[in-house]
């Protein structure tokens, strides 16, 4: 019977927009919200695998107040490579869309009805590696199906792009047997955590030392303030990974960071990262500091000793304040005022420390998240200071290529509100390969056998998630 009602609803929309289509002579995109009985995001992303492999999307934020969960796509947006437009490119992509868009019932909550979920790569302009196919200089995708879980509810969107000449009655059908045979796999899925084993590949090690001791001696020459260095390793494991049950991992042991995945084809970029970019609510930007790190103690006396050493290390002190400087300057361009506090304060993950400063600013009229997501990419935790010297010197520096490795990853309604996390903590699922990804911030007086140590405590979120063990 729920069906039914359904039907006529969604039917009615779509035809709604097929008869807006034909007037207009363009595409016109049909957005169906609607509110549904809690469903675990978890499950969804998982089930929804039987009928969108290489589609899905996970977001969600440390407080899990939002998740978002995409399955199937209604509309890709992306951008190449040596773009330099990208941010706006997307932005213009995105709003042309919502302008020809019928959504029902309109905007009853942030992050339900179209939403666009995705990200960019940290750079346009390095040459890509194979690996890193398919995730371009930006893409997004507008999910067939969108779960929103929130703290008020859950909601379930269908979206739709209609053509003039579309199969209204017969669309609506396949969507709603979709939506139903969603929601029927979600109540009977039950996660399974097979037995992992894999190999870990560490390239050059040395190598990068090296390349950490030149940069700070650069640094210390006057050549620029920080650069973030970063390497790749490679897991090998004996049977393919699933983002699902790394998902599940992550979620119960990285309780406090953002969760994503990201899939594109046979492909997942996935991580846990502790750090926010910027997130914009109504008219408030909120953006992190996040830069300095020591490692957790096995005791609780032990925990707070190192985090009092962070909070009083120079070295540490400097690398974070150099983020702040930026952060500060990027979110003023684009704030009628902000706020920062003064001294940082500890963010604790599972494995590391880090020295924290949150930045709120009342967004001038205008200014849009993307706009801020393009003013603070990539923040001195990631890229160095000041910003495009430090682009460039990783460009020339770094072998590997970072694909979307500490770029922004998040998401866009369609009243422009959102949040972007930075892709750290993070690895590329790529069938029985993983390529997982850590880096730090080098200053003048960074030791390179620490900032080697530091990669690695950096490299165990991700480790962990895979599940099982090294052979
Ligand atoms: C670049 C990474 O971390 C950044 C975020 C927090 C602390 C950092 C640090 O202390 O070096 C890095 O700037 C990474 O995890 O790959
Ligand atoms: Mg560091």
């Amino acid at each position: 019977m729920v069906s039914v009602i359904k039907q006529q609803e969604l039917h009615e929309l779509l035809y709604q927009g097929a008869r807006q289509a034909d007037e207009r002579g363009q595409a016109i995109l049909v957005s169906q919200v609607r509110k549904v009985a809690p469903i675990d995001p978890l499950s969804f992303f998982s089930v929804g695998k039987k009928h969108f492999p290489g589609e899905r999307t996970y977001w969600t934020e440390p407080t899990r107040e939002t998740t978002l969960v995409g399955i199937g796509s209604a509309y890709k947006f992306s951008v190449d490579q040596e773009d330099e437009h990208r941010f706006d490119t997307i932005e213009k992509q995105w709003n042309a869309l919502l302008e020809n868009s019928i959504v029902g019932p309109s905007a009853i909550s942030s992050g339900t009805g179209p939403v666009i979920v995705g990200g960019f790569s940290f750079d346009p302009f390095k040459a890509n590696v194979s690996h890193w196919e398919g995730f371009s200089a930006a893409s997004f995708l507008l999910p067939a199906f969108l779960l929103t879980v929130k703290e008020e509810g859950t909601w379930l969107t269908v979206n739709h792009v209609t053509t003039r000449d579309m199969d209204v009655k017969q669309t609506a059908e396949n969507m709603l047997n979709l939506f139903d045979s969603l929601i029927e796999d979600c109540a009977s899925y039950n996660p399974s955590q097979e037995e992992q084993t894999y190999s870990i590949m560490e390239s050059d090690t040395e190598a990068w030392k090296k390349t950490v001791k030149e940069a700070a001696r650069d640094i210390r020459n006057g050549k620029m303030e920080k650069i973030v260095l970063a390497r790749e390793v490679e897991v090998d494991s004996k049977r393919k990974f699933n983002p699902g049950e790394i998902l599940q991992r992550l979620n119960s042991q990285q309780p406090d960071s953002f969760l994503f995945a990201i899939e594109r084809e046979n492909k997942c970029f996935i991580g846990a990262s502790p750090e926010r970019l910027v997130k914009k609510e109504e008219d408030k930007f909120f953006s992190t500091c996040l830069a300095g790190s020591i490692k957790r103690g096995k005791t609780a006396e032990e925990d707070e000793l190192l985090g009092e050493e962070l909070l009083n290390d120079e070295k540490n002190l400097h690398e974070h304040q150099l983020v702040v400087k930026m952060i500060r300057d990027a979110m003023e361009t684009g704030c009628d005022f902000i706020q920062v506090p003064e001294e940082p304060v500890l963010y604790k993950v599972r494995d590391i420390q880090h020295l924290y400063t949150p930045v709120v600013g009342k967004a001038k009229y205008g200014t849009t998240l993307i706009s801020m997501v393009e003013r603070l990419h990539p923040t001195p935790a990631l890229g160095g200071y000041p910003k495009d010297r430090a682009i460039s010197e990783i460009r020339e520096r770094e072998i590997m290529d970072r694909g979307w490795y500490a770029a922004p990853i998040g998401w866009i309604d369609s009243r422009g509100d959102g949040e972007f996390a930075v892709g750290i903590r993070s690895g590329l699922l790529d069938g029985k390969k993983a390529f997982l990804f850590a880096g730090c911030g080098i200053v003048g007086d960074s030791d390179p056998e620490s900032e080697y140590q530091e990669t690695r405590i950096k490299l165990r979120p991700m480790l962990s998630a895979l599940g099982g063990k090294e052979s």
